[in-house]
């Protein structure tokens, strides 16, 4: 249950549906998701899950089909449409293609959401002066943003959407064009501007990076759903659905290790004393000698096929897949051992002469 004190966005069975070819679509189906103040909320899915028309809803850029925006306290859909500008200014976005005006200078870009406001031209520039030191483009005031590289048009966008002070920023696919480098330094932006300014980010991406690099939570969505939710490290290390599985095994390159192992003829072959285990260690389980453990005390041999640790936050995640053999009893046993200990096993199929039925009862 989430501390509404504390709950800066407050989205109640929200639905967001369109017609697509005299047919109804689905994009947001009855989600709910709140937000607490401060907090860097990522949302995480393919192309087309909805993510997009859900984060839209937050400001009613999307008006939902069904189900309440409570922004800041305020049911948005119950406000005047002056009432409803001057929420909209305290949630700033932030996208993929930067939506700058190449007409104008980097200044101008920065100073114009301020323009409506009745504010002297010269308080204007000062502030949004500020703010391109605050974002580190200060000597580019006069460039024009066809001058500037992809990461510097998303800092101005950035100064742009600070300019009236919000107290949320949204963020869609802001990375998502920027080479890797250049995603580290914009993150790492939107991560001191949360500390500093206090300021919430919901950021929506399909990279797993992203997340990991700085939300603190993270909701999967699919098909117009959240499938998944909670803190980020408990999350990805312990994923309860396919999706959320499919996310942690590509960004920890367990997937081309798993492809590679599919195609690998002597692994398709094993011996009836044999089996390929997917383990992940979470935490404390990193660092300790478990396998050194599992092959003394049970007599099992162990061959490493592949090996990663990653850090989400402050917590480790380790992913290890190896050849056990041993006798089936001693396998079984060594899979509860590995259990007990914390460590998440999973078969993984492959050819043998015996069946799986005494490991598999201890696999969780
Ligand atoms: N204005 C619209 N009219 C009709 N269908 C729409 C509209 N906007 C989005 N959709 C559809 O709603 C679904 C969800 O789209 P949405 O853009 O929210 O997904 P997404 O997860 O953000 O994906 P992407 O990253 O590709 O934008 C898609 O099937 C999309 O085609």
């Amino acid at each position: 249950m989430a501390n509404f004190d504390q709950t800066i966005v407050n989205l109640q069975d929200v639905s967001v549906t369109f017609e697509s070819s005299g047919k109804p679509l689905h994009a947001v189906d009855n989600v709910s998701l709140q937000i607490n103040r401060g907090d860097i909320y990522g949302i995480i899915g393919y192309s087309g899950a909805g993510k997009s028309t859900l984060v839209r809803t937050i400001n009613l850029l999307q008006k939902p089909t069904d189900g309440k925006v409570i922004v800041g306290g305020q049911d948005l859909q119950k406000l005047s449409n002056p009432q409803l500008r001057s929420a909209r200014k305290k949630i700033g976005m932030i996208f993929q293609h930067f939506n700058l005006l190449n007409s104008r200078t980097v200044l101008n870009n920065v100073e114009y959401p301020l323009l409506s406001q009745h504010i002297s031209k010269a308080k204007r520039q000062a502030k949004a002066k500020h703010l391109l030191d605050v974002v580190g483009l200060r000597e580019f005031e006069h460039s024009y943003p066809e001058q500037l590289s992809g990461g510097q048009k998303q800092r101005v966008a950035i100064a742009r959407s600070l300019a009236n002070d919000p107290d949320i920023l949204v963020s869609d696919e802001a990375t998502s064009a920027l080479d890797p480098k250049t995603t580290d330094d914009i993150l790492n932006l939107l991560q001191h501007l949360n500390k500093t300014l206090g300021l919430t980010i919901v950021l929506i991406t399909h990279e797993m990076q992203v997340i990991k690099s700085i939300c603190h939570h993270v909701a999967v969505m699919d098909d117009g759903k959240i499938i998944e939710r909670g803190n980020v490290a408990e999350v990805f290390s312990n994923p309860q659905q396919k999706l959320t599985q499919n996310f942690v095994d590509s960004s920890a390159n367990v997937t081309g290790a798993l492809e590679q192992i599919k195609s690998d003829p002597s692994l398709q072959k094993l011996s009836a004393d044999e089996r390929i285990l997917y383990l992940k260690f979470r935490g404390k389980a990193t660092k300790e000698s478990l396998i050194s453990d599992l092959t003394e005390l049970y007599h099992l041999k162990a061959n490493i096929l592949f090996a990663n640790i990653e850090r989400i936050g402050d917590t480790s995640i380790g992913y290890l897949i190896i050849i056990i053999s041993g006798k089936s009893k001693q396998l079984a046993d060594g899979i509860n051992f590995l259990n007990r200990h914390g460590v998440r096993v999973q078969l993984l199929p492959g050819k043998k002469e015996e069946s799986d039925k005494d490991v598999n009862a201890s696999i969780s």
